[in-house]
């Protein structure tokens, strides 16, 4: 069994960007810009939204968080989005989600400007990933995909199975990984809340990427011997005898399921990492293509 150690892989890139930041610095280019608009306190959320600021600064990116109250209207959120869209300065931006539940977060995805959806949320995004133009791919799942190049696992004429059917991971991670590409070319099931024979399913995959936000979801019976399984969940779960008060749990049950795996993520260090680290990337390519605009 080997890690897919997602940690350290955000490391390398990280280390990658710093040294195009560099080099634009140095040609006097402009500085990336990411903002991120955040909503309410939840715990969870700050704690990313804040890494996502710390990785900018690590790399030398500009940032920039915007904070709004738990009970901000939606026309007020709206208007902020308006003013990031035409902000000259920012070259891309993230509306941190979950929202509240007064607000519509399609109304409020589908108010960013493409290009400067570095989530890769918008419906132009999305349907551009499908057709396999060039596009903003959201970060999970191309945090994955870097993640399984980069450790060069094999998928083509594999059988890759996706438990969860989200917008921002299972649905898009079954497209990629189906695409002509490397990684790629796998025979793709999707399978979800309805799919009968699930355990049966994922016992034949070769690759198995479980998004379903189930804490231990994936027990080792659920798994065959040889597999690459991806966790992408990340539930708090409550633990009086850390000092944060929780502990953090994937989908995949690590005990049970790593022995039999080729290649494993965990968690944490495996999926999350590489979400932030493709977050930048994104924010890297925004720049670049505003830039190739105005030249
Ligand atoms: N507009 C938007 N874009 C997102 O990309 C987005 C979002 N909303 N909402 C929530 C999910 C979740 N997500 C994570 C990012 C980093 C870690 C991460 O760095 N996790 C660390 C642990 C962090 C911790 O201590 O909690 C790890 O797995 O090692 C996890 C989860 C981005 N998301």
């Amino acid at each position: 069994m080997q890690l897919l150690d997602g940690k350290q892989t955000a490391e390398t890139i990280k280390t990658e960007i710093a040294q195009q930041v560099e080099l634009i610095k140095a040609t006097g280019g402009k500085i990336p810009h990411l903002a991120a608009i955040l909503v309410g306190n939840d715990g969870a959320s700050e704690t990313y939204v804040n890494s996502k600021v710390a990785d900018c600064k690590q790399v030398g990116f500009d940032s920039t968080l915007i904070r709004l109250p738990a009970d901000v209207s939606e026309d007020e959120l709206l208007a902020q989005v308006d003013k990031l869209n035409s902000d000259d300065d920012i070259d891309g931006f993230i509306v941190q989600v979950p929202l509240p539940a007064h607000i519509d977060e399609t109304r409020v995805t589908l108010a960013i400007d493409p290009a400067k959806d570095v989530d890769g949320f918008s419906p132009t995004n999305v349907g551009r990933m499908c057709l396999g133009l060039p596009t903003f791919i959201s970060a999970t799942p191309n945090g994955i995909m870097e993640l399984l190049a980069r450790y060069q696992v094999k998928t083509s004429g594999k059988h890759c199975v996706v438990v969860g059917r989200s917008n921002i991971v299972g649905t898009p991670m079954s497209i990629l990984m189906s695409r002509n590409s490397n990684p790629g070319n796998a025979t793709v099931t999707l399978v979800h809340s309805r799919t009968p024979n699930m355990a049966e399913v994922c016992r034949s995959a070769d690759i198995l990427i479980v998004a379903i936000g189930k804490p231990d979801f994936i027990t080792g019976d659920m798994v065959k011997e040889g597999a690459t399984v991806i966790d992408v969940g990340i539930t708090r779960l409550p633990d009086s005898s850390r000092a944060s008060g929780f502990r953090l749990t994937g989908d995949v049950d690590f005990t049970s399921v790593s022995p039999k795996c080729a290649f494993i993520t965990p968690v944490p260090g495996g999926v999350g990492p590489m979400t932030r680290a493709s977050l930048l990337q994104n924010t890297l390519k925004a720049q670049n293509l505003r830039q190739q605009f105005k030249d």
